[in-house]
């Protein structure tokens, strides 16, 4: 059993972002600039926006906070984005996701100026990164293939089985891994929560990597996989006892694994990394240095 571990991984593409910050800085230019958006007070959304502001000052990004009352209408968050959207200080922008009701997600983020949408939830790079063209790739998904190129798992010719099929993890994730980009080339199976129990067996156990974003602690058995599997736990589940822990029974399945993900320090560190892969990105864009 080896672990993929992100936190690591994370620290290294880090360090190499702030070493071309730091070359840009150098030649004169001002540093990246990434502008978070978060409303209302949601626990674990303040402990990822926390920890995505730190991460900027690691990678010598500039980065604000701006937060929003939980009461907040649609009308003046979207006005808020034409503003950021206008600012030509900022390079990226993330609006802090789960949204309070009286606000429609998919509305918010489409309103999200393209070429600023680190997060690439914006139908515009969704639809560019299916089709295979440059954007900015979903940072949830865009760390794991990260994760598999640092540790140099094998992905080519192998069968991907990927439980979930959210918009921003499962359904981006199973594009990214079988599309003919530099990590991919997979086989892979879009499973779900709705999917047969007797169906998801016969895929899982016969897989060569398992990708799991459904929420639920515990859920991958040992008897799911095969001997020698790769596993990636996208779960971030708290525990009545404050314990966070993702979608894999770690102690009973890790035996049977030749690669894992442990929760934490594996993917959530990778989305945070990817996001600033991104804001740099945006930033190079914006200066026409890449
Ligand atoms: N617009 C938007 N973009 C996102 O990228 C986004 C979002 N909304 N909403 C929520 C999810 C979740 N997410 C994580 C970020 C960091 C960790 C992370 O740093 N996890 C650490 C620590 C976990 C902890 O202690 O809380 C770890 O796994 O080691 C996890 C998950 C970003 N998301």
């Amino acid at each position: 059993m080896n672990l993929l571990d992100g936190k690591r991984c994370a620290d290294s593409l880090i360090a190499d972002i702030a070493k071309q910050v730091s070359r840009h800085v150098d030649a004169g230019l001002r540093k990246p600039h990434m502008t978070v958006v978060l409303v209302g007070h949601h626990a674990p959304s303040e402990s990822y926006v926390k920890s995505k502001v730190t991460t900027c000052t690691l990678s010598g990004f500039e980065s604000n906070l701006i937060r929003l009352p939980e009461t907040v209408t649609e009308k003046e968050l979207l006005w808020l984005i034409q503003q950021i959207n206008a600012d030509a200080s900022t390079d990226g922008v993330i609006v802090q996701l789960p949204l309070p009701k009286q606000i429609n997600a998919q509305r918010v983020i489409n309103a999200i100026a393209p070429e600023k949408d680190i997060d690439g939830f914006h139908p515009a790079n969704f639809g560019r990164m299916a089709l295979g063209q440059k954007a900015f790739r979903p940072a949830t998904a865009y760390g794991i293939c990260k994760l598999l190129q640092f540790y140099q798992v094998p992905v080519a010719g192998k069968h991907c089985v990927v439980i979930g099929r959210s918009n921003i993890v499962g359904k981006p994730i199973s594009i990214m891994l079988s599309n003919d980009f530099d990590i991919g080339n997979a086989t892979v199976t879009l499973t779900h929560i709705e999917t047969p129990r007797e169906l998801l067996l016969e895929e899982t156990r016969r897989a060569d990597i398992v990708i799991v974003a459904v929420g639920i602690p515990g859920f991958v058995t040992p008897d799911m996989v095969k001997d020698g599997v790769t596993l990636i736990d996208v779960g971030i589940n708290r525990l009545e006892n404050g314990k966070i822990v993702g979608d894999v029974d770690f102690p009973a399945v890790a035996p049977k694994c030749e690669w894992i993900t442990p929760v934490p320090g594996g993917v959530g560190r990778m989305t945070v990394a990817a996001l600033m892969i991104n804001t740099l990105m945006a930033y190079q864009n914006n200066f026409e240095l890449a």
